[in-house]
């Protein structure tokens, strides 16, 4: 029997044909999440339970591989693909969600393991989950953990080891544990409110009135966090009028970091989809030019329709390397360089990061993000600031770029937030600003405002 999408009645099979997609064809979970719902007719709750069992497979599959290799004859590796895919469904079910009594969880898998052509090992999906819950319920944690801090970390957090290995080298274990519980949460939405459009009351009441969950962030002026169920953004209260934009609290402190000027001329010159040039285009009350450029013609085009739908004109789009730019040599009052990077601040909303990247992409980034610094530094006119940020935890991609720049370049120096700037609390001694998610209640971010002499 084959399953179309539109025949698809329940949350775990759709959950099922969603990693599947993952699977065979490397889609980012996001991408085949949303093609996946809309497809299908699931109720709000049914979408719910879909969303969460992809998300939290995804985050979790470390651990769940972990168990299915010590419970069963079979590695993870060695089941086959789809075989897989329903333990982890059930897995998840009986180790991560309190709402679903363990008999659902382990039903609902033998259905899914025949309803899928493997009806021949719905015993094994049977016994493996049976397993799981004896041994649960005497008491006995059913995950064996090796001796070895790195490798216990990461099957218990369900992180590949380089990443436990260079948060533990920067942060310690105590920090390492809390950023990795606080990555395998489910991420809340922030909300940058156009001031040129709409102001923070308006946009709150009318969320309020919506039933949403509206909460201010202290010190952030023009941002309102939304936890709980939102449903589709775009039908939110003023999302067409351009009212607000989607971005989280971190990425919003860049823009403020930078701190442009009515008039100025600003490179963004990593500019897609333009969440920080848009926000740059409202703090200068879109007076001045800003010159968004970014090699990625499809993310490009996402400047143009947000510029549209926040009313914004003082933004030019420029595609291209940003690495290639000659011609805005000493033309710039401030450069924002968001570069390319890892990632690996942005966990919890991007679940799949953790298992492509790896320490070979993490060089070549570095070395991007190295070139990228050193051509837009030469944009800057003398007295002129260029923040460069990322929203990373990696300190080869942050501290140490910003280091090698600084000792090649001797007429530059870090700006630390002027001290009457909000801005300035979440400055290290240094100057530069590391958030740390657990900390901050934010994705993770690095920036650094440097100052040309
Ligand atoms: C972190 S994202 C930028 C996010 C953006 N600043 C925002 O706030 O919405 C990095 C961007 O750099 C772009 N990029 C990567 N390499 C580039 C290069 N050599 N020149 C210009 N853009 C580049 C990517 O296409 C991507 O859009």
């Amino acid at each position: 029997m084959s399953i179309t999408n539109n025949s698809i009645t329940n949350a775990r099979q759709l959950a099922l044909q969603i990693l599947r997609d993952i699977d065979r064809r490397k889609t980012y979970t996001d991408i085949a999440l949303d093609r996946g719902l809309k497809q299908t007719f699931l109720s709000p709750n049914d979408r719910g339970l879909c969303t969460e069992l992809v998300y939290g497979i995804i985050r979790r599959q470390r651990t769940l591989d972990t168990l299915i290799d010590q419970l069963g004859k079979k590695s993870s590796q060695q089941q086959p693909p789809d075989l897989r895919r329903i333990l982890h469904l059930g897995l998840y079910q009986l180790r991560y969600l309190n709402h679903i009594p363990p008999s659902a969880a382990v039903n609902t898998s033998v259905e899914l393991t025949k309803e899928n052509q493997l009806t021949s090992l719905a015993g094994v999906v049977n016994g493996i989950l049976r397993q799981y819950i004896r041994l649960n319920n005497s008491q006995n944690e059913p995950l064996i953990l090796p001796n070895n801090l790195v490798e216990k970390l990461g099957i218990i957090y369900s992180f590949p080891d380089w990443i436990i290995k260079i948060w533990l080298q920067q942060f310690g274990q105590e920090t390492t544990e809390k950023i990795c519980h606080w990555f395998n949460q489910p991420p809340s939405i922030d909300i940058r409110i156009n001031s040129l459009q709409s102001t923070l009351e308006t946009v709150e009441t009318k969320l309020i009135e919506a039933n949403l969950n509206v909460t201010r962030l202290l010190d952030f002026p023009n941002t309102l966090r939304l936890t709980g169920k939102t449903g589709a953004i775009q039908t939110l209260p003023g999302f067409k009028e351009g009212w607000w934009t989607v971005q989280d609290s971190s990425a919003q402190l860049v823009s403020y970091l930078l701190d442009p000027q009515p008039g100025e001329i600003i490179i963004d010159a990593c500019a897609a989809p333009g969440g920080k040039t848009t926000h740059i285009a409202e703090l200068i009350q879109d007076k001045g030019l800003i010159w968004a450029c970014d090699r990625t013609v499809s993310r490009l085009k996402k400047i143009t329709e947000n510029a549209q739908r926040l009313h914004l004109e003082s933004i030019k789009i420029l595609e291209g390397d940003s690495r290639n730019f000659e011609q805005f040599r000493n033309r710039a009052d401030r450069v924002l360089l968001d570069v390319p990077c890892s990632g690996l601040g942005t966990l919890h909303r991007h679940p799949d990061i953790r298992w492509r990247q790896t320490p070979e992409t993490v060089s070549e980034l570095s070395t991007l993000q190295g070139e990228l610094l050193e051509q837009a530094a030469t944009w800057i006119k003398p007295q002129g600031i260029l923040v460069y940020g990322t929203c990373t935890l990696n300190s080869l991609e942050n501290e140490s770029i910003i280091e090698r720049f600084l000792n090649s370049n001797s007429h530059w120096k870090i700006e630390p937030p002027s001290p009457n700037s909000w801005v300035s609390e979440f400055a290290s001694p240094s100057g530069w600003i590391q958030i740390l998610p657990h900390q901050h209640h934010m994705d993770g971010f690095f920036m650094v405002k440097l100052k040309k002499d």
